[in-house]
């Protein structure tokens, strides 16, 4: 078997989200021929979806190469710690932090926020969640674990809540959601703090923090106290909500916190009856503020009453419909967020960054 000629072959493989080939960004760990199949393996620092079938189509090419007759692809993942954005304390436990934000409220941040959580999770990442929106802690709900109460034993720290294989916590489940919106500024900033570094998160990839809407002192605030690995902007193609966008962006490179990419919500809707795709808030908005300011469109995901009903129940949409088309949407934008953060950032090491105190 011809090593080189095989790697040469790999090294022509880059999925559009990736920014390097598996074999110069070192994810190929072994080669080896066993009886008539060639087994390949590899190890990712982030997660991805459908990476498998992709590989597949390199099949017959191997094959030919090394003169096996099948290709075995054993594919693992251990994610990648990457340095924070600031120099906020580390959460103990925790790799990486993704800050979700919008420039303007009731544009499907939280949704998003969720659901990109959720598709994390199914492609194999440990993920939490934590809901940082002040104004409106809506995730207790969006899980469906309105009514449940993170427990502590020992008085000081808090186990979160664990809701469809993900680990949450919000001010909502505190103090009530209704009480919740009444603290402002550094009231709220403060009891956030707090929750994020009293939660026993245990080992997580990913948290998720949903931020209040808005590009104020708060957001600021929460985004430089939390050890931000990077955020994303959720928008709908409205121009208020672009204008809106364009300042959440400013606002994250104003403070040094990368940019993944902005997420275009409800960019159109699609008939049930006939299929039509119609553009109801206009067309290329998000991708023209991506243009703008040089970051990635992650994704466009369609308004569809199916998204809402499913919130409104506590089962989202990656687990009410795990395998629709909606579902795909949002496991879509989480390998390019994962791989986005990856290979955007500076790895460094897991044991030292996360070692529980
Ligand atoms: N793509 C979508 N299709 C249909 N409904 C959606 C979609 N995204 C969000 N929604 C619905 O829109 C409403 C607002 O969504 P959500 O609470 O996620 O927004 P938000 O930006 O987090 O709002 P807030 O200002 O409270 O933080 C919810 O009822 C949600 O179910």
């Amino acid at each position: 078997m011809n090593n080189e000629q095989i790697s040469a072959r790999l090294s022509q493989f880059r999925p559009p989200h990736w920014a390097q080939d598996p074999v110069s960004a070192g994810f190929v760990r072994d080669m080896s021929l066993e009886q008539d199949s060639l087994v390949i393996s590899l190890v990712l620092p982030f997660v991805d979806y459908r990476l498998e079938a992709e590989l597949r189509t390199l099949d017959a090419d191997l094959c030919r190469l090394s003169g096996a007759r099948a290709v075995r692809w054993q594919l693992s993942q251990d994610v990648a710690t990457l340095a924070q954005a600031n120099d906020a304390q580390a959460v103990p436990g925790v790799r990486n932090i993704i800050a979700v934000s919008s420039g303007k409220g009731g544009v499907g941040k939280s949704t998003t926020a969720v659901n990109l959580a959720l598709a994390l999770s199914r492609l194999g990442a440990r993920v939490g969640i934590l809901d940082a929106d002040v104004y409106g802690p809506s995730i207790p709900m969006m899980l469906g674990v309105s009514d449940a109460k993170p427990e502590s034993d020992d008085g000081k720290t808090m186990a979160p809540v664990t809701a469809h294989g993900i680990k949450a916590n919000s001010i909502g489940f505190l103090v009530g959601a209704e009480d919740a919106t009444v603290w402002r500024g550094p009231m709220a900033s403060k009891a956030l703090a707090q929750i994020l570094r009293e939660t026993r998160w245990g080992d997580l990839d990913y948290l998720v923090v949903d931020l209040p809407p808005g590009t104020g002192d708060i957001q600021i605030t929460i985004a430089q106290q939390v050890p931000t690995t990077g955020a994303l902007v959720i928008t709908t193609p409205q121009n208020v909500a672009l204008a809106d966008a364009t300042k959440g962006i400013s606002m994250f490179q104003k403070v040094n916190i990368p940019v993944l990419g902005v997420v275009e919500n409800m960019s159109y809707h699609l008939c049930s009856q006939c299929d039509h795709k119609e553009f109801l808030f206009g067309e290329g908005g998000g991708q023209r503020v991506s243009d703008e300011h040089q970051v990635p469109l992650l994704g466009q995901l369609p308004l569809d009453v199916r998204i809402c009903q499913h919130m409104d129940n506590g089962t989202p949409t990656l687990i009410a419909e795990p395998d629709g088309a909606l579902a795909q949407g949002y496991l879509n934008i989480a390998a390019r967020v994962a791989a986005g953060l990856y290979f955007s950032g500076k790895t460094i090491p897991t044991r030292l960054y996360t070692r529980q105190v």
